[in-house]
């Protein structure tokens, strides 16, 4: 096997200490990271870290609970809400991801994918609680990228609207399971987490939890082949005592940016190299999706005008096609029933291919 070739890039953190006064020294920090890397992380962003801890703890509980329990919520690509385990397959790798995620939205989505107090008590009320929080957060952002474009400040926060019924934002809270160290390198087995992709949301917020590593950034599009195979990866560790927030551009962003800001490739890297972590492992991502009737167009109209629900389509048809291809030629093909999931919009398509 080949070693990662790594590269220490600095990521850069931005405060959103005093945000009212600061805003015009925070839009230019957030402009220049999003021109140059695509990642960077907020701190003092006003979300405690026992508020984070405590959707940690839920989104274990709800983990915790049976599989038989679960799939009483599940997946649903209509929606794109609900759980999934080990269904995910992103073009790069051609296999599903060794996870399982229970994906939460704000309205009509989740209706019917929520447990019940009986079987989760207060869990609804926790995760809606962490997630209003976090979209405050992200309007904070949006503001900043509006000015940065030109655009009037409340631009991208209508587009967001999560109080409309056509609201896509996606809260995932995702768990990793433990795979055998040291790989058994002898049956080939890769131990996906999250194979390298973009987002295609607008802009993700990503929370880990301290001492489970993995996460890594080829940043720029730095990527000479495929999905940055055998490109310089950056680790992005989580810093327990930041409480930062790391926060990626997506494709919709960049797009709507007419290509100035860059959704960068990530991944969760399938531990195999020493100093890896092949523990469990918990997420939450927060994915800030256009409304469906949302209008998509960039400043210097570089794209045609697209709504909110024709983007996330056509990102699904690419990334389904991108899937298909990749298993063709590795000869795995999708022999039965397979939910092949988009890279992060989390909208899976059910294809039932091949023998
Ligand atoms: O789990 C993580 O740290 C990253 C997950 C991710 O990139 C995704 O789900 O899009
Ligand atoms: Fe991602």
């Amino acid at each position: 096997m080949v070693p990662t070739n790594y590269h220490d890039r600095s990521i850069p953190a931005i405060s959103l200490a005093n945000f009212d006064s600061r805003i015009d020294e925070i839009t230019a920090e957030l402009v220049a990271a999003s021109e140059n890397v695509g990642f960077f992380c907020i701190i003092d962003h006003g979300i405690s870290k026992e508020t984070i801890d405590t959707m940690f703890e839920s989104a274990a509980s709800f983990f915790s609970l049976p599989d038989s329990t679960k799939s009483r919520v599940p997946f649903s690509p209509q929606h794109n809400a609900g759980w999934e385990k080990n269904a995910q397959i992103r073009p790069s790798t051609g296999a599903p991801d060794r996870k399982e995620s229970y994906q939460l939205q704000f309205g009509d989505g989740m209706s019917g994918r929520w447990l019940s107090d009986e079987d989760l008590p207060d869990f609804r009320q926790t995760a809606l609680s962490f997630m209003h929080d976090v979209q405050h957060v992200s309007e904070k952002l949006m503001i900043c990228f509006a000015r940065g474009l030109g655009f009037p400040d409340d631009y991208f926060i209508q587009a967001h609207d999560i109080t409309q019924r056509d609201s896509q934002t996606v809260a995932r809270l995702l768990h990793y399971f433990a795979t055998p160290e040291p790989r058994d390198t002898t049956t080939g087995e890769v131990y996906h987490r999250a194979g390298a992709h973009t987002d295609w949301d607008l802009l993700t917020l990503l929370f880990q939890k301290a001492g489970q590593s993995g996460l890594e950034i080829c940043p720029g599009r730095e990527v000479s082949t495929s999905f940055g195979y055998g490109d310089t990866w950056t680790k992005v560790d989580p810093d327990a005592k930041s409480n930062a927030i790391i926060c990626n551009i997506g494709d919709l962003l960049m797009s709507w940016s007419d290509d100035r800001f860059k959704s960068t490739f990530h991944r969760v890297k399938a531990p195999c190299e020493p100093g890896d972590y092949y523990g469990e492992r918990y997420s939450i991502a927060f994915f800030n999706q256009p409304r469906k009737s949302a209008k998509i167009q960039g400043p210097l109209k570089k794209y045609p005008m697209v709504t909110g629900e024709e983007f996330t389509r056509r990102a699904m048809e690419r990334n389904f096609k991108a899937v298909l291809e990749k298993t063709m030629k590795t000869g795995t093909g999708l022999t039965k029933e397979v939910k092949v999931a988009n890279t992060d919009m989390r909208a899976t398509s059910v294809a039932t291919v091949g023998s």
